[in-house]
Formats: C-alpha cells, sequence, structure tokens
C-alpha cells in the first residue's frame, strides 16, 4: 500500500472512497470490503481519500478512535492500494467543493463507493448528489447493529465514554485484545 499527500497522486483509473473513516468501524470495513470487490471485478487499484485529523476531531474536538498510523495499518488489511492523506487545516478547508473534484479529477475514479451520508466541501456543501453529476457513485445501504441502530464514529465514541466497552469493540470489529484498541480504551476514557 502507498501513502500520498494530496493533490501528489495521479492515476489513469481506480475505485475510489472518500472518508473520515475514524475507528474503520464494521460500517466502514463494509463499505472497503465492498469497494475491494469493485476494484479487483474492474481491475483498477483500491483509493481510500481521508483526512488527517478526522474533519469531527478538528472542527468537534471530539476523541480521536484511531491514530493515522493505525488507520493505515488497518487499511492496508483491508486490501487498499494507495490512500492519500490530506492535512485538514485551515487552508485545506477554505478549497471549496469545485477544486475538491478538480483533485478527484486527477485519480480518475471508475467508481466511487459511500455511504448515503458521505459530505464534503466547505461547509459540508458537497453530498452523494453532487458526486453523481461526475461520477458513477455506488451507495451503500447504512450498515446496522443487532438491534437495528446505525453504526458510526460517533456512537462508538459514546459508548467508550459511557463505558460500554464491550459494545464499542463489537461495533469496531477489531481485536479487543490488538494493542491499538487497547491504547485507545486508556486514551477515550481519559478526558
Ligand atoms: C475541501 C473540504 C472542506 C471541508 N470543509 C468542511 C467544513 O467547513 N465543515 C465541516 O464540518 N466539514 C468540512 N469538511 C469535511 C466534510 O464535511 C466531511 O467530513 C469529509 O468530507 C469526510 O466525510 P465523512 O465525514 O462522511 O467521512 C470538508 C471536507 C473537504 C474535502
Ligand atoms: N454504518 C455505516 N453503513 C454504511 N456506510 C457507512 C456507515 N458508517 C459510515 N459509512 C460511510 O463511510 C464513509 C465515511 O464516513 P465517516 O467517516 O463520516 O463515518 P461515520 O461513522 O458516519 O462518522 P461520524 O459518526 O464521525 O460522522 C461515508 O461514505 C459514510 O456514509
Amino acid at each position: 500500500m502507498q501513502v500520498h499527500n494530496a493533490k501528489t497522486l495521479k492515476l489513469p483509473n481506480c475505485v475510489l472512497t472518500i472518508g473520515a473513516l475514524d475507528g474503520l468501524h464494521i460500517g466502514h470495513q463494509t463499505l472497503l470490503k465492498h469497494a475491494r470487490q469493485r476494484a479487483e471485478k474492474l481491475g483498477v487499484p483500491l483509493v481510500v481519500y481521508t483526512f488527517d485529523l478526522p474533519p469531527k476531531v478538528f472542527f468537534q474536538h471530539v476523541k480521536l478512535l484511531t491514530s493515522l498510523p493505525e488507520k493505515l495499518a488497518l487499511l492496508e488489511k483491508l486490501g487498499v492500494d494507495h490512500v492519500v492523506v490530506a492535512q485538514f487545516n485551515a487552508d485545506y478547508i477554505s478549497q471549496g467543493v469545485d477544486r475538491f473534484l478538480q483533485e478527484l479529477k486527477d485519480l480518475n475514479p471508475l467508481e466511487i463507493c459511500e455511504g448515503h451520508d458521505f459530505r464534503f466541501g466547505r461547509g459540508r456543501e458537497g453530498d452523494v448528489h453532487t458526486l453523481r453529476k461526475y461520477y458513477e457513485v455506488f451507495i451503500l445501504e447504512p450498515v446496522v447493529c443487532a438491534e437495528g441502530k446505525t453504526i458510526s464514529s460517533t456512537r462508538i465514541r459514546t459508548l467508550f465514554q459511557l463505558g460500554d466497552f464491550d459494545k464499542a469493540y463489537q461495533l469496531l470489529g477489531w481485536d479487543k485484545f490488538s494493542p491499538h484498541v487497547q491504547q485507545n480504551e486508556k486514551a477515550l476514557v481519559e478526558k
């Protein structure tokens, strides 16, 4: 797997998923497994475009579930070929939807795979309908837990704060005893 700064990767084609992907929980994993299958079927690389810090950590100062090195290790396990890491800072945020779409052009995605609530660009002005004007977009149905509630990074952060570690690990879907999970448990309960 190769890691790139924003605006440096150029590809003739790919399957692309964009997102904060904090925690790489079961919803994210399902999305990336689908994207992996599409990339294999089309014979093109799988690219993930992600943000460091995740936008919600930057704006709302919520707790980080996975550090960048942890996230990259998990993306590699999921069979991602290229990861673009955008430094999410004031300068980056100032770019509007048009410049972000311009950047995507260099990746030439044959398909973009997202969940229905994906947003992008300054003020969250772009969504899957915006992407559909230019690209083939696959929308994954919300992945839910056994009680039918949608899995999200926000929900997992809340479960950690409530001390419901078993449920949080269940929704993360990674090995409870792996070093990154133990390290995060400590970080998430410490205020
Ligand atoms: C160029 C750019 C500017 C953004 N500006 C904002 C912003 O002003 N406010 C905000 O909440 N999120 C902003 N975001 C983050 C997106 O809303 C969104 O969190 C990001 O695209 C990841 O999608 P996800 O949260 O569905 O994973 C921006 C994203 C991009 C690519
Ligand atoms: N449970 C889920 N089912 C299907 N798609 C999902 C699910 N959770 C996230 N996604 C998709 O994964 C991509 C990245 O989303 P994001 O990183 O914002 O996850 P999130 O769990 O919704 O985070 P947060 O709770 O911080 O908003 C988006 O396309 C989003 O729609």
